[in-house]
């Protein structure tokens, strides 16, 4: 379970990204982080891996505070983190497999890594991962040589070759056609669930994640101004959300129907 205690950001800018956010977000549940640009959906993402500091507040991790550690402890904490990202993250010349296993990096000792010799359970996890993302087949291949959707497979399972208690992942479908971007979101809830981890996915495709996830939460300049069940984001509370910014996604080209013929097309048909 994560739990977010008062998390505030003040940027030495002076820009206040974050102020006051508190949730929690239970194992097996994925939360959607939506909000327009700026509102700071990245900031907080970062602020609870610790990739930015926080100003005020506690992000809890069970019942660890990460906002009080540092060094050594604060490595050792991040490894209960998976993160996921939009370009996938890859190293692109290492085969997929290799790729799975570098999630196991921060367990194995650094000559292990070096001579990328890794132990037998590490193996033995990265094929059951590869095999439930559906990428057995392509183990031995190169990063490079595979799809978007492919790569985010790969994403995924590197992520959880961690065994994390927390995914963060940030606009995981943004780079993908709408019908990868829909078996992806349906994989990750899908292992949350299996898994009961907690998850955050900030995303813009707002239909999308309506879809998909059992909750949203929205920002706005860095206040939480909507956490609910998707069906109950109506127009309204999305205006409210986005004030001018549109939040419905380019038309997807694979659902381009052709336009129902008006009544006066279909009487130009018969006459
Ligand atoms: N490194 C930084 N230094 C100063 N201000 C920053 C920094 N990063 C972000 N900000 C500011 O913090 C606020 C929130 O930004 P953030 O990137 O978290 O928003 P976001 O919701 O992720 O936006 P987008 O959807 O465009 O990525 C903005 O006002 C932004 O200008």
């Amino acid at each position: 379970m994560l739990t977010l205690k008062g998390l505030s950001k003040t940027y030495r800018t002076g820009d206040s990204a974050l102020n006051e956010v508190s949730f929690t977000v239970p194992g097996g549940q994925i939360v959607g982080l939506i909000g327009p640009s700026g509102a700071g959906k990245s900031t907080l993402i970062r602020c609870i891996n610790r990739l930015v500091e926080p100003t005020a507040g506690q992000v809890l991790l069970g019942n660890i505070d990460l906002t009080r550690l540092g060094g050594a402890g604060l490595r050792t904490q991040r490894r209960r983190i998976g993160m996921i990202f939009q370009e996938y993250a890859l190293v692109e010349r290492l085969t997929v497999m290799e790729n799975v296993l570098s999630g196991r990096l921060g367990y194995v000792p650094f000559w292990r890594s070096w001579t990328r010799r890794f132990p037998a359970e590490d193996i033995q996890r990265a094929w059951a991962l590869l095999d439930r993302v559906g990428l057995m087949a392509h183990a031995n291949k190169r990063a490079d040589a595979l799809s978007g959707g492919q790569r985010q497979r790969v994403g995924i399972a590197r992520a959880l070759a961690q065994e994390p208690e927390l995914l963060l992942i940030d606009e995981p479908t943004a780079s993908l056609d709408p019908r990868t971007s829909r078996q992806i979101m349906r994989l990750l809830t899908d292992i949350c669930a299996e898994r009961h981890l907690p998850a955050i996915v900030n995303i813009h495709d707002v239909p999308l994640a309506k879809q998909f996830v059992q909750r949203l939460i929205g920002l706005r300049a860095g206040q939480v101004v909507f956490d609910g069940a998707p069906q109950a984001l109506d127009e309204a509370m999305l205006t409210h959300i986005y004030g001018e910014e549109d939040w419905q996604p380019a038309a997807p080209e694979e659902d381009d129907a052709p336009p129902e013929p008006t009544i006066t097309d279909a009487r130009a048909l018969v006459s």
